[in-house]
């Protein structure tokens, strides 16, 4: 059984003063299994945040329905942790009692210590334990971003959701944080399935096991998915010159190219 499962997803945003409704999702459907990673790549309004927040519980779909392990989902819950990309710290919070809060609501049962153990370890693992009790003003952008994302594993989600958790920062904090990302996944948490929308045809390819391309409208759902076999862990340095690589590299941009072509 997978995972997450989305079946003939619709929605559409009603339009203002007589302008007619805009279909953003036309009939999506994706089945995504336990352990994997998947990226969602398309030209922007394409509908990728849109099909991320029906995931999440944040938005109702006109029709269709996303099951998670087999339960319709209906609402936002701890089994899936959003990372947007301008981070959504609480401002008046520390770093620490940002994720300390978190861990706190989605696991109102669990013993102080557990808590206490869940946030050190998230936070240390994106090297940000020394840093804890500054509030998210006092540190970078990038900084500001691995808490959201240490928060994000610290809820113990089953589906991690990620919205260009990495579009706003310079490349070599987006490389490091990808590999945190990958480590965090792989070895220290919970967390077994990852939903991620990317802008970034290298970033996808560096981290996902398949790529689901989304076309613009008149075609507003998912126009390939493209199975990404190359094994990891991946070496971002040298996986360019795999075969591999290069074949999923080439078939995303022409998919993309083609998908502008059909709206210009
Ligand atoms: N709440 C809303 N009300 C009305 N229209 C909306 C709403 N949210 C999104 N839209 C519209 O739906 C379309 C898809 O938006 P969405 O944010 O899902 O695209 P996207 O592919 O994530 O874009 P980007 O890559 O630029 O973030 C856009 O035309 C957007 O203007």
């Amino acid at each position: 059984m997978s995972q997450l499962e989305i079946d003939g997803l619709h929605m559409s945003f009603p339009g203002r003063r007589g302008i007619a409704p805009q279909h953003v999702l036309r009939g999506v459907d994706l089945q995504v299994g336990q352990g994997e990673f998947v990226s969602l790549i398309g030209h922007s309004g394409c509908g990728k945040s849109t099909l991320l927040n029906v995931v999440a519980g944040l938005l109702r779909p006109n029709s269709g329905r996303v099951l998670v392990g087999g339960q319709p989902v209906t609402a936002p819950g701890p089994d899936r942790a959003m990372v947007f990309q301008n981070y959504s710290l609480l401002p008046r919070l520390s770093l620490l009692a940002n994720v300390r809060e978190a861990a706190r609501s989605a696991n109102p049962q669990a013993p102080r210590e557990r808590i206490d153990e869940t946030v050190e370890r998230y936070l240390s693992a994106v090297g940000l334990w020394e840093h804890r009790n500054k509030r998210p003003r006092q540190v970078s952008g990038g900084m500001q971003q691995r808490t959201a994302v240490a928060r994000a594993f610290a809820v113990g989600p089953r589906i991690l959701l990620l919205d260009e958790p990495f579009g706003a920062l310079d490349a070599l904090t987006r490389a490091r944080l990808q590999e945190q990302l990958l480590e965090l996944w792989a070895n220290e948490s919970t967390t077994e399935t990852v939903l991620m929308v990317t802008h970034g045809i290298d970033e996808a390819i560096l981290l996902a096991d398949r790529i689901v391309v989304m076309g613009n409208p008149p075609q507003p759902s998912i126009v390939d998915i493209i199975p990404v076999e190359l094994p990891r862990p991946r070496d971002r340095v040298t996986v360019i010159d795999d075969p591999a690589y290069r074949q999923v590299q080439q078939r995303l941009l022409d998919l993309l190219h083609a998908d502008q072509q059909a709206v210009a």
